[in-house]
């Protein structure tokens, strides 16, 4: 840990980790006694905030511009272009003009990991092409999606779980959601994005440096995340909720435009093919088994579909035991 994030006086201090390859040393040795406290600490911020700050330096100050610029461009395209950014998963391609969100404009790559995946997203979008989007747009998927990994693999190795490391990530695919948020004209309609917990097992947020992230602690307090510049917000997710035995804490989280500059955010969402199993490590007389075998993407479609208000925790409601 090397700092706490600048934070209203009552308010609890966030964690920062660095979590940039050369940052972390030698990670390979699970006996090394800095490695395993930074993983505790990882796990415990998840537990208890069920998000950090992470400063990832191998998004480099270069790429980070650059791809602020593409998404820009992106959403600078005309609207008919953009809503054939399609899928039948409702929260996977092209979202906007919503009454209710009207400041709210967002487009997805699933699978974004693979060079098809945003070369096909890339053609859809630009018939010429734009090698600089699909570039940049492929290289911040793979590095991201490293930070990704690696704190999956501190989580893992925490709960004495690292056995099931390798399949979990066999089984992970990437979305990328790319997100504009306009300035709003009447300050009473500030809603970027409603109140809601993710669906995946982590969530790896990257904004232009505007803030507007709003997190519910768990005594229920709000949270106004203000995030250093260059760094990322690592959130958990439902998925990992079910996962950990219901040690991990999705929060809910909101999004409200305050200034007078758009917002731009790049979400990273793993999520898991097939069925994940509750490790049995994370199973004891102290934590009796609170959840069954849940399909990620089934938790997701019950989630969007369900006709009900959302449930206190859609794991629960949707897998609990
Ligand atoms: O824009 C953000 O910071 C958060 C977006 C979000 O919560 C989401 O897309 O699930
Ligand atoms: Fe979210």
């Amino acid at each position: 840990m090397i700092d706490m994030a600048n934070s209203q006086d009552q308010q609890p201090k966030i964690p920062i980790f660095d979590l940039s390859t050369k940052n972390l040393n030698n990670p390979s040795s699970s006996s090394d006694s800095s490695w395993v406290e930074a993983c505790k600490n990882v796990q415990h911020a998840l537990e208890e905030y069920g998000f950090f700050i992470a400063k990832y330096d191998d998004v480099s100050p270069e790429l980070d511009g650059q791809v602020f610029d593409v998404v820009q461009e992106l959403f600078d395209l005309p609207l008919e272009r953009k809503t054939k950014n399609t899928s039948d998963l409702v929260f996977y391609g092209y979202v906007g003009q919503l009454p209710h969100a009207p400041l709210h404009e967002s487009m997805g790559i699933p699978e974004v990991t693979t060079v098809d995946a945003v070369q096909s997203f890339t053609n859809l979008m630009w018939p010429s092409g734009n090698k600089t989007f699909c570039e940049s747009i492929q290289v911040y998927a793979k590095l991201v999606s490293e930070l990704e990994q690696m704190v999956d693999r501190m989580v893992f190795e925490s709960y004495g779980a690292q056995k099931h490391y390798e399949s979990h990530i066999g089984a992970t695919t990437y979305l990328l959601r790319t997100i504009k948020y306009s300035v709003p004209d009447d300050i009473n309609m500030n809603m970027g994005t409603n109140v809601h917990t993710d669906k995946s097992f982590l969530s790896i947020l990257h904004q232009n440096q505007v803030n507007g992230l709003e997190i519910q602690l768990r005594n229920g307090d709000w949270f106004a995340v203000d995030v250093p510049p260059a760094s990322f917000i690592v959130m958990a997710g439902d998925a990992y909720e079910a996962w950990s035995n219901g040690r991990i804490y999705a929060s809910k989280h909101k999004v409200i435009m305050k200034g007078d500059k758009p917002r731009y955010c790049l979400a990273l969402f793993s999520f898991n093919h097939g069925i994940t199993v509750i490790p049995e490590e994370l199973v004891d007389s102290d934590h009796p088994l609170q959840f069954n075998p849940f399909d990620n993407f089934g938790l997701a479609r019950f989630y969007l579909t369900a006709v009900t208000q959302m449930t206190e925790s859609t794991a629960k409601a949707y897998c609990g035991a």
